[in-house]
């Protein structure tokens, strides 16, 4: 006899635990043999705990480095490390003058050098020198208006790196004539890497003519001088760099599935890129669910049928919840009254919207224990408080912040 809920939650665990930013990086550089002589440069919100890592399993290998991470991301020292705070999402003083350290560091490396480069989410605001004749104040403008406009983060990263002297490759060239090893923890959906914390090290594959595009499809009030400083074209290729993805969604999803294959499960990845409105997902894996239930398609049960991305949700309302805990309510209406099936959705970061869970989980009994409690399913939704309602029925699943940030795991299981 499976049980369906513990098994969830052992899924959860297992899958975030093998993207932790500790683990991801230690695996990675037991593969491969750096020398001495490296040079660690580390940005985004999980800096700090990908640089000390590193620096654990290097020892005295790692020369000199620096961390550049959000504020409060930082744990205390790390030994031959400068460790650094600034803003996010805007950028503040604080990134340029990190930046300035950074570039400093790795200037007048020679051939025989590694610069050791550890990239996460939150990059692009941690790490920025803007082109000649721009300021941060320009920069913070331009930062907020995207961030506001309803651009997607390709769009968003492609208009910041035509005005970086870090963003879109450029930061691979200033580290010319060294190498640099890159290591990307993923927060970009299909893993894009030239808009992974803006690619610093990562041929750039978006031209001035996107950018174009991009300021009129979203009608972007922009200043003369930003305009002519967006005519900056940014490197095609780079010699100097190796990259890989230590850690995404695409590798929870594998994850989960290698441990519901372990636990009994037939087992599918539907898609690593899910990124339609929450409510709509959550209809959509209902139907999925009762397709198993009645034909036992597109898998024999036991089953776990597996996603990975990040949905979207429209906040209307005045209620508390986030995409995942949005997603499985919606999803509990259409698996009303089936038996021994689980729809669960989490963030890998352990906060799902402004809440303290991750997100949720639901079977075929969620609509009716919540008719019990006097809860009605599309009031929830319309008002978007599934947080409450699901904490009514015991269904959020609650992580706290994992240390980890690489998009959202969504997942079916039936017996
Ligand atoms: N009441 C609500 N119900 C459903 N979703 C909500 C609600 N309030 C906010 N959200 C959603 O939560 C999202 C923000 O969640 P969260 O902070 O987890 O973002 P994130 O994309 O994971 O960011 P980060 O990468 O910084 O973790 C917003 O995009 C918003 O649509
Ligand atoms: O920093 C950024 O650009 C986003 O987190 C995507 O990587
Ligand atoms: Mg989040």
């Amino acid at each position: 006899m499976k049980n369906l809920r513990e098994d969830a939650f052992k899924i959860i665990k297992s899958s975030i635990d093998f993207v932790l930013p500790e683990k991801a990086v230690q695996q990675e550089l037991e593969m491969i043999d750096l020398q001495d002589n490296i040079h660690i440069v580390a940005i985004g919100k999980a800096a700090w705990r990908m640089a000390k890592a590193a620096k654990d399993f290097l020892k005295d290998k790692v020369k000199d480095g620096i961390v550049i991470t959000k504020y409060g991301h930082s744990q205390g020292t790390i030994e031959s490390l400068q460790i650094y705070e600034a803003g996010h999402p805007i950028p503040d003083e604080n990134t340029i003058k990190s930046t300035k350290k950074a570039i400093e560091l790795v200037q007048n490396l020679g051939e025989g050098d590694v610069v050791l480069f550890l990239v996460s989410g939150g990059g692009s605001a941690l790490f920025e020198l803007p082109v000649e004749d721009v300021t941060l104040e320009d920069i913070k403008n331009v930062t907020d208006m995207l961030l506001k406009s309803g651009a997607n983060i390709v769009e968003i990263n492609t208009v910041r790196k035509h005005l970086s002297r870090v963003k879109g490759g450029n930061f691979a060239k200033l580290v010319e004539p060294a190498k640099i090893y890159s290591l990307v923890l993923s927060d970009v959906l299909g893993d894009r890497l030239d808009s992974i914390a803006s690619g610093p090290a990562y041929p750039d594959s978006t031209t001035t003519e996107d950018v174009e595009k991009i300021i009129k499809k979203y009608d972007l009030q922009l200043s003369e001088k930003i305009l002519r400083a967006l005519k900056n074209e940014t490197p095609k290729h780079l010699d100097n760099v190796e990259t890989r993805i230590i850690g995404s969604v695409t590798k929870v999803c594998e994850s989960a599935a290698k441990i519901a294959q372990h636990l009994g499960y037939n087992t599918m990845i539907l898609t690593t890129t899910l990124d339609c409105e929450s409510k709509e997902a959550g209809s959509f894996l209902a139907a999925i669910v009762r397709e198993e239930k009645e034909r036992e398609e597109p898998l024999n049960i036991p089953c776990a049928i597996i996603l990975g991305g990040e949905t979207v949700v429209h906040v209307r309302g005045n209620g508390k919840g986030g995409r995942n805990q949005e997603l499985v309510l919606s999803a509990a209406r259409g698996i009303k009254g089936y038996q021994e099936v689980l729809i669960a959705s989490v963030g890998t970061d352990g906060t799902d919207g402004p809440t303290d869970a991750a997100g949720g989980i639901v079977d075929g009994e969620t609509v009716n224990r919540l008719q019990e409690k006097g809860i009605d399913v599309e009031n929830a939704l319309n008002n978007n408080d599934s947080y409450h309602a699901l904490q009514s029925v015991d269904g959020l699943v609650i992580t706290g912040p994992t240390g980890t940030n690489v998009n959202d795991l969504t997942f079916i299981l039936c017996n």
